[in-house]
């Protein structure tokens, strides 16, 4: 992957960049977009967009602007052909080149960038489009045309400096917001889109960063004739300038669209004269925003009246007009291109292992702080249950010791919930982009997983099965690592059914905690499997992890060990070694009603419980698409 191109070899491949040129698509139109929901107390339709019309046309940029809660993500997302949010109901009719296209060919005409970076902090810039690359684009786009695109897209978003970077975790800074917005930016151009569908790109930069991402885009659709619909808020002058069309929204209708330098001219006509050296963005949003204003009367009342002139206006009808020209020279389906294929799912989910290995050794907060924790645990167990001797004294000892050992190393993979709910979101938007869908995320988070888990017990099961003197031999020893390993890939299948349920950190955290106190509370220790009530024992005992764990490990120590009884040979569990004042651990295991010929049966039922939580969790994230 690190392989360089010769300079020959960006010449041969980059050319003029020619991947990137749209010589396909001549204009996308939009026309009668119409969206509504249910109001909740008077249950009847309200309107959030109503009778939008509009065109793009190659080369040019069109910002989609409004005051907050205008339509703008609404209408972005109609336009995006993405899936409305629940309870809107959206008619429209969208055409590329005045032709219907398929959702599937307009998704490959197409890319989305999102307004929130779904970017993995732990790779570099370079890395980030290379996953882009292999995650979206066919077979057919052989590795030296990748790598090509790749040099291409660092040179036009001038991103070359950064290209070894990483992109920045909370412990690791990386590169500054407006680069970052630039690498989501480019990584969405690898499959050479022809449209290019941004949300609130500058949100969250000052002006000069924003002025620099809106720049670099102007650039690469003015140098290859793409399509560019950004919403935006409020943008400083220079950068409102490097816009060609406007599309301005009030409460969900038109207010003005048109070509940007002759906005000033059209409010003037509506006697709406722009002050010198005022920014136009905010004189016009100042205009049409009703929100703040004392008198809401006439606020209502002049939004009203810019809404009805731009209805009755020649610009209006000029719109309509460039729509049905364009519709009269329509294309059939087939003449329009688009890069053909994707990438098949068995590399998409090799390269979601490949960059989730990537993530997992370079972002501590992955696994490096949960194997600390873990090994913090480990000394602390295996010093405070220390070189337990095999007397009665010590067989509640050793039985809290299995116990504790069991839940608490469960319980700790709440730690896990930050990293996943990380890969989630990334997983969101690149599912919504047509990338994967669940079934690689979740097999690639399953396989990244594995060896991780198996590190963290073997390191802890070193530490504090010898520091405590369990049962001392090789197969015990393994045994217990078994049981442990099937305990952490339980409560790791757990974080990921909840958290993909539950996607906001502190609910997850409550959640999560709140399972494994249940599994406490019902597996068998705290209260003995046969004296727990019917409900919680027929309920969830049986589907309790941990219980099995605690089992298996109580046979894994008692089954072939024994104890000896105090000096005067009272013993506290009488078994068949009484007359020898001694204690079997098989008499330890009766008093739970534990047999010891179940282990098979045991592994079984919590490889089923693992592979449960993780077909529950992988219906889950077909379901819940935020
Ligand atoms: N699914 C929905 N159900 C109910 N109301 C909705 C739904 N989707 C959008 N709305 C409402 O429609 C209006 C427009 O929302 P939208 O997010 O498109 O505005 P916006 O211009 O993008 O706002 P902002 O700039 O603050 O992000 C808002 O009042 C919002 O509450």
């Amino acid at each position: 992957m690190e392989e360089q191109l010769s300079a020959q070899d960006v010449e041969k491949y980059s050319g003029e960049f020619a991947h990137l040129t749209n010589d396909c698509v001549r204009s996308f139109s939009w026309e009668g977009v119409n969206a509504t929901v249910q109001d909740r107390q008077t249950k009847s339709p309200k309107s959030i967009l109503s009778d939008i019309n509009g065109i793009v046309k190659a080369g040019e940029l069109l910002a989609l602007m409004g005051p907050s809660g205008s339509g703008k993500t609404t209408l972005l997302n109609i336009l995006a052909r993405r899936a409305p949010s629940s309870g809107l109901n959206v008619k429209e009719t969208l055409c590329v080149n005045g032709t219907n296209v398929s959702l599937g060919q307009f998704r490959k005409l197409s890319s989305y960038v999102e307004q929130e970076d779904a970017l993995l902090g732990a790779l570099t810039v370079k890395e980030t489009l290379y996953f882009a690359a292999k995650l979206s684009l066919p077979s057919s786009v052989g590795h030296h045309e990748r790598l090509a695109r790749i040099q291409d897209l660092l040179a036009s978003f001038g991103l070359q400096k950064q290209a070894d970077t990483l992109i920045g975790t909370p412990i690791r800074k990386g590169i500054s917001g407006g680069q970052k917005r630039r690498v989501s930016c480019a990584s969405q151009l690898i499959t050479s889109p022809r449209i290019l569908f941004l949300d609130e790109p500058t949100s969250g930069l000052d002006s000069a960063a924003s002025y620099e991402v809106i720049s670099f885009v102007r650039n690469i659709a003015k140098r290859h004739n793409l399509l560019v619909i950004a919403s935006i808020h409020q943008p400083s002058t220079a950068t409102f300038d490097l816009f060609d069309k406007l599309l301005l929204l009030s409460e969900g209708k038109t207010a003005y669209n048109g070509p940007v330098p002759k906005v000033r001219d059209y409010f003037d006509s509506l006697g709406f004269t722009m002050p010198l050296y005022t920014n136009p963005a905010e004189f016009i949003i100042d205009l049409i925003n009703t929100d703040f204003s004392r008198d809401q009367e006439v606020a209502h009342q002049q939004l009203d009246r810019i809404q009805n002139s731009w209805n009755l206006s020649e610009a209006a009808s000029s719109v309509t007009k460039e729509i049905s020209h364009a519709n009269s020279r329509a294309d059939t389906a087939s003449q329009l291109g688009g890069e053909q294929g994707t990438a098949n799912s068995f590399t998409v989910s090799l390269t979601l292992i490949h960059r989730s290995f990537l993530k997992s050794y370079r972002d501590v907060v992955a696994y490096g702080i949960r194997i600390a924790m873990y090994m913090g645990l480990a000394i602390m167990m295996g010093t405070v249950w220390l070189r337990l001797s095999t007397t009665q004294d010590n067989i509640q000892s050793f039985i809290n010791a299995i116990f504790f050992g069991g839940a608490f190393m469960s319980f700790m993979a709440v730690a896990y919930i930050p990293s996943f709910l990380e890969d989630r979101s990334l997983f969101i938007k690149e599912r919504a982009n047509g990338l994967y869908g669940p079934t690689s995320f979740m097999v690639a988070n399953f396989v990244t997983g594995v060896p991780y888990l198996f590190l963290i017990t073997m390191l802890f099961s070193i530490t504090a099965y010898w520091l405590s003197n369990f049962r001392s031999s090789g197969s015990a020893f393994f045994y217990w690592v078994m049981w442990l390993f099937l305990d952490l890939l339980a409560a790791e299948s757990l974080v990921v059914l909840i958290s993909s349920l539950v996607p906001i950190f502190v609910v997850a955290l409550a959640a999560v905690a709140f399972a494994n106190g249940l599994w406490m509370c019902v597996g068998g220790f705290l209260v003995q499997p046969q004296t727990l009530n019917v409900f919680w024992r027929y309920v969830f005992h049986y589907i309790d992890y941990q219980a099995y764990v605690f089992q298996g490990m109580m046979v894994n120590e008692f089954a072939e060990r024994t104890y000896s009884c105090s000096d005067d040979c009272q013993c506290m569990y009488v078994t068949e070694l009484a007359d020898h004042c001694r204690i079997a651990g098989t008499g330890v295991l009766r008093n739970y009603g534990y047999r010891t010929d179940r282990i098979g049966e045991w592994v079984g039922i919590l490889i089923s419980i693992i592979l449960g939580y993780r077909l529950l969790g992988l219906l889950v994230l077909h379901l819940r698409r935020t």
